[in-house]
Parts: C-alpha cells; sequence; structure tokens
C-alpha cells in the first residue's frame, strides 16, 4: 500500500444490470474510502444498491449482464481489472465477506470445520496439522461453545447464531485486512445482534482490520460505527462521523430515517416522539430520474428549486459530506422554520 493511502479506495464506481438490454445502475457513481482499523457503516432502505456495492467489492458478478466502472484501489490495484483468478486470491485472503443469511452461505454438503479449513487449504501453505488447530482456534475467537465438537457439525445440525458466528470464523481464517458485512445481524434476535456486534468490535480490535458494515438499522450503526455513509438509490448521500451523524444530520433522507427510527432514544437522542413514515418507495431502476436529486419526490413540499440540477457531494465541515443543496432549506411537513 502506497504511504498514506487508505486502506481501500473507491471511486466513482458504477455497477449497472442488464435488463432487456440496457443497463440501469444499481451503484451510481460511489466514492468512499476505509482506513485500517475503522468500522464503516453503510446504512439506507431496502434496494438502495448496499449488497450490490459490497458483491461489487469482493467481484462476485456476473461480468456477461453486469457492467462495471470506476475503481477500487486495493494495495495499488484496481480491483476492477483483475481476472477470476486474481480476484480469488484477494476474496477470502484479503477480503473477508460475512453474509446475512449464514445457511445459505455455507455447503450444507460440508462440516462447518471443514469449510473453515477449506479457506485455508486454498490460500494457505499449513499443513493439516496447523490447519485443524487454526480452525479450533477460530471457533473460539469467535466464541462457539465446545470448537471441537462443533466443528464435526454440519449446518442444518446448528443454530443460526452458531452458523453466524462459523460465518464469521470462515470470514476470518486468513486474516483479511478488510472485512465486509453484509446485514450480519439481521436474522439474529436482539440479544445475539448485540453479541455479534461486539465481536466484529473485538475482531477490529484484535486484527486492525477495516469493516464495512452493512445495515438498514440505524441502531446497529449507532452501536458499533466510527464513520458513516448513508446510501439512497444507487447514490451515498451523506457521509460523517457517526457522532456527527446523529447529532447534526443535514441531508433530507438521512433526517427522515433517524426519525423513523423505533427507538428515537437511542446514544444519541433524548426526546422520544412519534415514529416518522417516510412517503413512498425507493424507486426502481428504470424508474431512476436521470437528472436532479433523487429524493425530491418523496419530499414533495420542498420546491424543485431547492434541489441541484445535478447533485453533487458538498463538504459541510471536516468529514462531513452532504449531496444536492436541499438540507439547506429543508423542514418536515409542518414543522417550523
Ligand atoms: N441481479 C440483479 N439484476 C437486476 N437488478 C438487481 C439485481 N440485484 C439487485 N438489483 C436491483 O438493484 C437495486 C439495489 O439492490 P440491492 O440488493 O443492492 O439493495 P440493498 O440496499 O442491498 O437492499 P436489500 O437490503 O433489500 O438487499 C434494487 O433496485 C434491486 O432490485
Amino acid at each position: 500500500m502506497g504511504l498514506g493511502r487508505p486502506l481501500l479506495e473507491i471511486n466513482a464506481l458504477h455497477t449497472a444490470f442488464r435488463m432487456q438490454d440496457r443497463y440501469f445502475d444499481a451503484v451510481d457513481d460511489v466514492s468512499f474510502s476505509l482506513e485500517k482499523n475503522e468500522i464503516l457503516a453503510i446504512v439506507g432502505e431496502s434496494g438502495c444498491g448496499k449488497s450490490t456495492l459490497a458483491t461489487t467489492i469482493v467481484g462476485l458478478h456476473n461480468k456477461a449482464n453486469t457492467r462495471i466502472s470506476g475503481e477500487i484501489i486495493y494495495q495499488n490495484l484496481n480491483l476492477i481489472d483483475l481476472n477470476e483468478t486474481l480476484y480469488n486470491r484477494i476474496r477470502g485472503n484479503d477480503i473477508g465477506m460475512i453474509f446475512q443469511d449464514p445457511f445459505s452461505a455455507l455447503n450444507p454438503l460440508m462440516t462447518v470445520g471443514d469449510q473453515i479449513e477449506e479457506v485455508l487449504l486454498y490460500h494457505s501453505k499449513m499443513t493439516k496439522e496447523e490447519r485443524g488447530l487454526r480452525v479450533r482456534e477460530l471457533l473460539l475467537q469467535v466464541k462457539v461453545e465446545d470448537p471441537e465438537g462443533t466443528a464435526t457439525r454440519y449446518p442444518h445440525e446448528l443454530t443460526r447464531e452458531v452458523l453466524q458466528r462459523v460465518g464469521i470464523a470462515v470470514a476470518i481464517a486468513c486474516d483479511p485486512p478488510i472485512i465486509i458485512a453484509d446485514e450480519p445481524t439481521t436474522s439474529l434476535d436482539a440479544t445475539v445482534q448485540a453479541q455479534i456486534l461486539d465481536l466484529l468490535s473485538e475482531l477490529r480490535e484484535a486484527t486492525g482490520a477495516g469493516i464495512i458494515l452493512i445495515t438498514h438499522d440505524l441502531g446497529v450503526v449507532a452501536e458499533v460505527a466510527d464513520r458513516v455513509a448513508v446510501m439512497y438509490a444507487g447514490q451515498i448521500v451523506e457521509t460523517a462521523g457517526v457522532v456527527d451523524l446523529f447529532t447534526d444530520p443535514k441531508h433530507p433522507y438521512t433526517r427522515s430515517l433517524l426519525r423513523s427510527m423505533p427507538q428515537a432514544n437511542g446514544p444519541f437522542e433524548s426526546a422520544s416522539r412519534e415514529l416518522y413514515v417516510i412517503q413512498g418507495d425507493v424507486p426502481s431502476l428504470q424508474q431512476l430520474p436521470k437528472q436532479g436529486c433523487r429524493f425530491a419526490g418523496r419530499i414533495p413540499w420542498i420546491p424543485f428549486s431547492a434541489h441541484e440540477e445535478s447533485p453533487k457531494m458538498h463538504e459541510i465541515s471536516k468529514g462531513h459530506f452532504v449531496r444536492c443543496t436541499c438540507h439547506e432549506s429543508f423542514r418536515f411537513e409542518g414543522e417550523s422554520e
């Protein structure tokens, strides 16, 4: 890595899916960087492009029907230029991915111990004995009870909680400097959610990895993130440090998401009030407006003149960026100026 360069740098990334011979951008001009030892949360409603962004970074798209452009710079390489063989070396070794549904991410026909060992077999020169020891060490690290017994089990014999811990062990087997966790706690109950988030924080402490945490849940963000990128309709609309984002949110979308948070008195808010409902839906890829602020249709009481024609990211304070100028005059319906 070049001196002073972030761990991962994403510049003007576009991921477009082909539908009936036309390409539609699910990730549209996304730029951000990830530093060592930080947890960057990417937050947004379902359909905003978060998973597409994650799977683009780990190179999981089929080039036959997906068009990717821009830069994903890791160790002076643009990952989007890599062929499958080279990407396979990076995936698992340099970038570990934790999926939302551990059951479908694991092979039902292999014991979980063998699945963790498979990653080591592919990426390391460890002997069989060393791999066995490492599997045990990893299962201990992710706090699975009875690591030896668990290693011999098949996925269907384990609970979701244990499976997600195994999924994390697979992702961190080779000590990757980058971990991408896509909704890692969504399918788990609240107590386990908190434990898995603690585990991610501990991993970051122990390894100094940079973690991209994808979630629709601002409670999760408040719990563990250092920095946040808010994504809407394929674009990042606001990035800020976590305290800044919760105490001084700017973009109307961020403010609306915060207002619709189930527990309004989370760590950064004191007053509770009625939950807010954001009008309408995230537009489908075919319905994305070609020009103007993509959130305009969901805040129709704000005049079009308040939006930029081609919204750009503006740095409004150090490290706090907002897309479009509409935040300057935005207020909720019925809210006094
Ligand atoms: N393979 C695909 N082909 C066509 N469109 C797709 C494909 N995958 C995703 N999309 C579309 O891309 C947009 C972004 O989807 P994506 O799954 O990345 O969003 P998300 O924010 O991760 O939502 P969720 O949390 O529901 O997964 C959506 O409009 C979705 O319908």
